[in-house]
């Protein structure tokens, strides 16, 4: 039987010997049903805030969850779930292997300033098996990461939307490393009238750059050398981008009149001034996201020539991040997502990066 429980204080140094916060102090309460979520008071005046998560919390969640408090307030309520959601799993394997480390979750959750953690069994979650009626990710969810995992969105979705309307929040949080995920909540809330605020966390990185995943624990100091050719791949493309554009905005600077002023020049036999001034008024901001992509493609390439750990690529995809749409070659301004999938032996590895065009960053 499972029962509501509030923990005793935790040790007061804190997990992972941090200094003590008044976070640290006192433990979430354990919630295991959708009744004990129920009896848990609403705060008064205030907001609930819930970060969504599969367990196995890192400084990403942790991340996360010091958001939603910071949202909330004081006076707010931060609830974190802990639900490792078979519905968005293809491989059995896959599912099997997921850790699950549930104490260490309560100790990073209370640090981070949790007041609740919901973690609920399957059973919990699907009592009557697995649910006939699912939530459609539609054709945003069949693009990139759906095209690689079939059904992972609706699977995802259904359990999104199943556990906002089990904490029924003001605000929800989720990571922007899982972009596509994060586009897809928002899109359902949106078209669906959910009635709760979306806010994205950008991606917390390691020092080395690699984006922290649970899954990364599974890579050999080996495969994690070659998996961070996607950390590498995404910010040299981003400074490709910074430097076409620093380029263009010079040419903008030092070049009224562009072509008309390199013909002048040449008139009057000034070779290579002109030259000069037709590079210039050449580097437009045109052909930057085929520069983008080949830039990150290097890199990747390189990655998977690598003897004994090479990296396999699933995908290298310039997006738009309102559907995940492939942006076309001739844009010139506006929003952008690089995202990258890979496996590194037997771990699959996602990343990407928010892009802007035509702006100098
Ligand atoms: N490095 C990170 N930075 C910011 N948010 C993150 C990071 N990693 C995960 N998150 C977010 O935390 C929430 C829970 O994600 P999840 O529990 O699947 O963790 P994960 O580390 O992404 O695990 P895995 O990649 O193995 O599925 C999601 O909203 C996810 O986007
Ligand atoms: C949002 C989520 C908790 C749904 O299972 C999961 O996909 C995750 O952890 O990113
Ligand atoms: N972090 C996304 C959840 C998944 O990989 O299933």
């Amino acid at each position: 039987m499972t029962t509501s429980s509030r923990r005793g204080d935790t040790d007061p140094t804190g997990p992972r010997g941090t200094a003590p916060t008044p976070a640290t102090l006192t433990a979430p309460a354990l919630l295991r049903t959708a009744a004990e979520l129920d009896a848990l008071p609403r705060p008064a005046g205030a907001e609930r805030a819930v970060v969504m998560t599969m367990g196995a919390l890192h400084e990403g969640h942790a991340t996360l969850i010091r958001a939603a408090r910071e949202a909330a307030g004081p006076d707010g309520q931060v609830v974190v779930t802990v639900f490792v959601n078979p519905l968005q799993f293809g491989e059995a394997a896959d599912l099997d292997r997921y850790p699950r480390t549930l104490d260490a979750d309560l100790e990073t959750a209370a640090a981070a300033g949790a007041d609740a953690v919901f973690a609920p069994g399957v059973d919990e979650v699907y009592p009557g098996g697995e649910p006939q009626v699912r939530i459609a990710a539609g054709p945003m969810g069949e693009r990139l990461e759906g095209a690689w995992r079939p059904g992972h969105f609706d699977g995802m979705l259904t359990v999104v939307a199943k556990l906002l309307h089990l904490t029924r929040p003001d605000e929800a949080f989720y990571g922007q490393k899982d972009a596509q995920q994060l586009a897809l909540i928002a899109r359902m809330v949106r078209d669906l009238n959910f009635g709760v605020r979306i806010t994205g966390v950008p991606t917390v990185r390691d020092a080395d750059g690699l984006a922290l995943s649970s899954r990364n624990r599974f890579l050999s100091p080996q495969e994690r050398h070659t998996a961070l050719a996607l950390p590498r791949a995404l910010f040299a493309a981003r400074d490709r981008l910074a430097a076409q554009q620093a380029l263009h905005e010079r040419a903008k600077a030092t070049a009224p009149g562009g072509d008309d002023r390199a013909a002048g020049l040449n008139r009057l036999g000034e070779a290579r001034a002109a030259a000069d001034a037709q590079a210039v008024a050449l580097a437009r901001p045109n052909g930057a996201p085929a520069a983008v992509r080949a830039t990150a493609r290097a890199i990747l390439d390189e990655a998977a020539t690598r003897g004994k750990h090479p990296l396999v690529l699933d995908y290298l995809a310039l997006v738009d991040p309102a559907d995940f749409t492939e942006i076309p070659d001739d844009r010139e301004s506006g929003e952008a997502v690089l995202a990258v999938a890979a496996r590194v032996g037997e771990t699959r590895l996602i990343d990407n990066i928010p892009l802007t065009f035509g702006a100098l960053s």
